[in-house]
C-alpha cells in the first residue's frame, strides 16, 4: 500500500503515476464507502502529473486544484468528521440543506456539487486509461484523450471550455513519450499497471455514481 500524506499536504515520495493510480485502491473501506482524504489525494497526484505535461494544461489544473481545495476546506472545517467519507458527506449536506438543488445560490461550494465535477472527470480518466491500456504503437494520445473527453466531460462543458480543452489535448506527447512521463517502466509494465489500477478507479466511479443516483444529485447546478 502506498504511504499517504495527510489531508493538507502532498505525498513526498518520488513521483510515479503507478503510486497515484494505486491511491484509488485505498479509497475503499471494507463496507464500500469512499474515504474523502484518499480520493482527494488521488486527484492531487493526477494534477501533479498533468502539471508535468506543460503550462498549456494550467487552466485545467487551476480548476481541479480549486475543487480539491474546496473538499479539503470542508474536511478541515469544524464539521470535518461529517466529511470523512463521500457517503457521510452526502448525508450530512442533504440532511442540513447545505446543497443548492435547483440553481447555484446559498451553497455554491457544497461538497456534493464539487465532488460531482470531480466524479465526472473520473469517468474521463477511466475511459482514457482504458484506451491507453488497449492502444497500439501507432495510437495517438491526443485522439484517445479527445474521444474520452467527448464521451464524458464534454457534455457538461460550455463551448469555450470544450474548444480550449481539445486544443490542449493536441499538444499531448505521443504514446511512447507519454508512457515515459508516467515513470512506470516499459510499455508492458505500463499496460500491466493500468490493468491493476483500473478496477479500483472503476469501482470508485460506480459507487459514487450509484450514491448520486440514489439521491438524485447527478445534475447539481
Ligand atoms: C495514465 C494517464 C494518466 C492521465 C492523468 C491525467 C491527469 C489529469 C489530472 C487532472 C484532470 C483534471 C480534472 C478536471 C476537473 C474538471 C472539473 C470540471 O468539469 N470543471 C468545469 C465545471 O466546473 P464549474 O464551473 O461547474 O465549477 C469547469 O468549467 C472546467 C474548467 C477547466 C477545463 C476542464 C477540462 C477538463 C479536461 C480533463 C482532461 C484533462 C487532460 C489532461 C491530459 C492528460
Amino acid at each position: 500500500m502506498v504511504k499517504m500524506a495527510g489531508s493538507d499536504s502532498v505525498p513526498e515520495e518520488k513521483f510515479s503515476l503507478k503510486e497515484v493510480l494505486i491511491t484509488f485502491q485505498s479509497c475503499l473501506t471494507d463496507n464500500q464507502e469512499i474515504v474523502t482524504d484518499s480520493y482527494v489525494n488521488g486527484w492531487r497526484g493526477l494534477v501533479r502529473f498533468m502539471n508535468s505535461l506543460g503550462s498549456i494544461f494550467s487552466f485545467i489544473s487551476k480548476d481541479a486544484v480549486n475543487k480539491i481545495q474546496i473538499m479539503v476546506t470542508h474536511r478541515n472545517g469544524e464539521n470535518g468528521d461529517k466529511y470523512e467519507t463521500l457517503q457521510s458527506m452526502v448525508k450530512y449536506e442533504l440532511d442540513n440543506n447545505l446543497v443548492d438543488l435547483q440553481r447555484r445560490a446559498e451553497h455554491p461550494e457544497s461538497g456534493c456539487r464539487t465532488l460531482l465535477r470531480l466524479h465526472r472527470a473520473l469517468r474521463w480518466l477511466e475511459l482514457f486509461l482504458e484506451k491507453l491500456r488497449t492502444s497500439t504503437e501507432d495510437s495517438k494520445t491526443s485522439v484517445m484523450c479527445t474521444d474520452a473527453y467527448n464521451d464524458s466531460l464534454a457534455q457538461h462543458h460550455a463551448w469555450i471550455i470544450r474548444k480550449a480543452a481539445t486544443m490542449a489535448f493536441c499538444v499531448l506527447p505521443g504514446r511512447a513519450a507519454f508512457f515515459q512521463t508516467m515513470n512506470v517502466g516499459s510499455t508492458e509494465q505500463v499496460v500491466a499497471m493500468l490493468g491493476e489500477a483500473m478496477p479500483f478507479i472503476s469501482k470508485v466511479y460506480e459507487i459514487t455514481e450509484e450514491l448520486y443516483k440514489q439521491h438524485n444529485l447527478l445534475e447539481l447546478p
